[in-house]
């Protein structure tokens, strides 16, 4: 039997503690269908119901309805490479301000993608309630193209590179306060990082572990040395942002660009148990869960794991 008596040591939110869903139904960083229905999967799956056994005061009113922006977006020609800048801009403009209120009123917001240009907006909307918020980004990849760098125009791969405010201003994403320091993300779980992005992060000096250095240390101290190096003192808010490629495609196979040599079922899950253990989380993303690639068994599967992280990263433990 789990005991939630750990649900009540949070740094940063109030108790009792409250998160609200954000379910952003949004493909559009990215060409393949089917990642807007994500959301409503992990919903249909019973996240929102098992968030409240675990002692959470749960706050879900139906999914983002991104209609209106699509509507006000009349044509959405590439600016250069970036595909979709308009629809992604405004979408995550949106995410933006519904991440920073829920914030805000003490609640912890829980995204859950659509892709993961999202985090632009999540991790934007953090940021302006919590300043000297850092970031743990779990992925395969680095996302951090620049409209330079990018090789595919699709802005999910793009989103830390705009939160940092690297490459060349795009007017239309000019709302995006590049507030996120390169001292404060650490990457956990990258296998396929672009040339042009292997520099983007050496030159910004930005620490990342691989699936090699998981190999080689183990997780357990990847995450602490990952820790120690973006919240040295643990006293910052942590945003977890969680592309669920990050594990093996055998462990979640229903995601657009899956990579072999990935994390294990409880290296994931571990990531996210260390992170609720520190008391510092205050939001969360899940992101890149596309019910719409590989068969019925194998998306089953990969909804009920980016269940069982939220679930891990806001109190689940295995005693
Ligand atoms: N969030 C993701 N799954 N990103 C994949 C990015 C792949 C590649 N690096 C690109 O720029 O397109
Ligand atoms: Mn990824
Ligand atoms: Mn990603």
């Amino acid at each position: 039997m789990a005991t939630h008596e750990e649900s009540s040591v949070s740094r940063f939110l109030p108790n009792p503690k409250s998160l609200a869903i954000v379910g952003c139904p949004f493909s559009g960083g990215q060409p393949r269908p089917g990642v807007d229905e994500g959301p409503i999967h992990l919903v249909k799956a019973g996240l929102p119901q098992q968030l409240a056994d675990l002692g959470w005061d749960v706050e879900f009113n139906g999914h983002h309805q991104f209609e209106d922006i699509s509507a006000s977006i009349t044509s959405d020609e590439p600016i250069g490479l970036l595909k979709n800048p308009r629809r992604v801009s405004q979408v995550c403009h949106a995410v933006a301000q519904t991440v920073s209120g829920h914030a805000k009123r003490g609640k912890l917001p829980l995204t859950l993608g659509g892709d993961h240009s999202l985090a632009i907006g999540t991790i934007s909307g953090t940021l302006e309630q919590y300043p000297d918020a850092c970031v743990v980004w779990v992925d395969a990849h680095a996302d951090i193209n620049t409209p330079e760098t990018t090789d595919t125009g699709n802005i999910h791969g793009m989103p830390v590179a705009f939160l940092l405010g690297l490459g060349s201003p795009v007017p239309e994403f000019s709302w995006i306060k590049p507030v996120l320091k390169p001292n404060r993300i650490v990457y956990i779980g990258l296998r396929d990082v672009d040339a042009g992005e292997k520099r983007i992060l050496k030159e910004n000096g930005i620490k990342a572990f691989s699936m090699h250095e998981v190999d080689k240390y183990g997780i357990g101290q990847v995450v602490k040395m990952a820790l120690d190096h973006v919240n040295p003192k643990g006293d910052l808010p942590i945003h977890l942002s969680f592309d669920v490629d990050a594990l093996d495609p055998t462990v979640a196979p229903s995601t657009g660009t899956p990579v072999r040599g990935g994390l294990t079922f409880r290296e994931g899950h571990y990531i996210c148990e260390a992170i609720y253990e520190t008391g510092c989380l205050v939001a969360l993303d899940i992101m890149e869960v596309n019910p719409s690639l590989a068969n019925e068994e194998a998306v089953k599967q990969t909804v009920a794991v980016g269940c069982s992280l939220a679930r891990s990263a806001l109190g689940e433990t295995l005693l």
